[in-house]
């Protein structure tokens, strides 16, 4: 049994939001804004939420946010600045752009972690998903090599480390889609009201 004080929630806001035009976090779903939907999937599992980004607009919110230690480096670089500053060795790492995540889905995570594995990313639909994932705090010496190495390819850090995916089945689909683009919104909307 994994307690809720061994747990930290990451919740990366920053990056350039160039495909969707706006800051994707504040993108509203029902009246509530996306990255709202990150903190309450994480709320009942961890002891602590931080957000990376810069924008202090997130402020409101009455969490601790903290901007990148290396900037414009992409996902890769939230991660690292988030573990840096997480003070527990497991860490759920959420994008801010997934508004159907479920607390359900995070505890599929939580129950797979082993001695061995560093990384533990959901995956559904044949696709892996680094932004709804489980890090352990040392990854953040490799990432922080691979910055220094101007490698961004979060994918390729990820290759680097002892990780594992844990494969959702399709009753969970909806809860990883992501939003990048007006029409990948539109579906969500669709999928969230019907
Ligand atoms: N802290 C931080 N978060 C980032 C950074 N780049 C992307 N993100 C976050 O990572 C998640 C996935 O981002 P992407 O959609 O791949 O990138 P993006 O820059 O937001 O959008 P595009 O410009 O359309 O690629 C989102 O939650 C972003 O807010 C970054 O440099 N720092």
């Amino acid at each position: 049994m994994i307690e809720k004080k061994s747990v930290t929630g990451i919740i990366l806001a920053g990056g350039k939001s160039s495909r969707m035009g706006s800051d994707k976090g504040f993108l509203m779903l029902n009246n509530k804004p996306f990255i709202q939907y990150s903190i309450d999937a994480l709320t009942p599992l961890v002891s602590e939420i931080i957000i990376i980004s810069d924008a202090s607009e997130y402020d409101d919110l009455g969490l601790k946010r903290i901007t990148d230690i290396t900037k414009d480096a992409g996902p890769i670089s939230g991660i690292y600045s988030g573990l840096e500053a997480s003070k527990t060795e497991l860490n759920l790492v959420l994008s801010c752009d997934i508004p159907l995540i479920t607390s359900e889905v995070l505890q599929k995570l939580i129950n797979a972690i082993d001695d061995e594995s560093e990384i533990i990313q959901a995956e559904s639909n044949d696709k892996t998903m680094p932004l709804i994932a489980l890090y352990k705090k040392p990854v953040k010496d490799r990432f922080k090599n691979f910055l220094e190495q101007d490698e961004r390819r979060l994918r390729v850090a990820i290759k680097s480390c002892n990780y594992k995916n844990v494969v959702l089945d399709e009753a969970y689909q909806n809860a990883t889609l992501n939003v990048n683009t007006k029409e990948e919104f539109k579906q969500i909307e669709d999928a969230y009201y019907h």
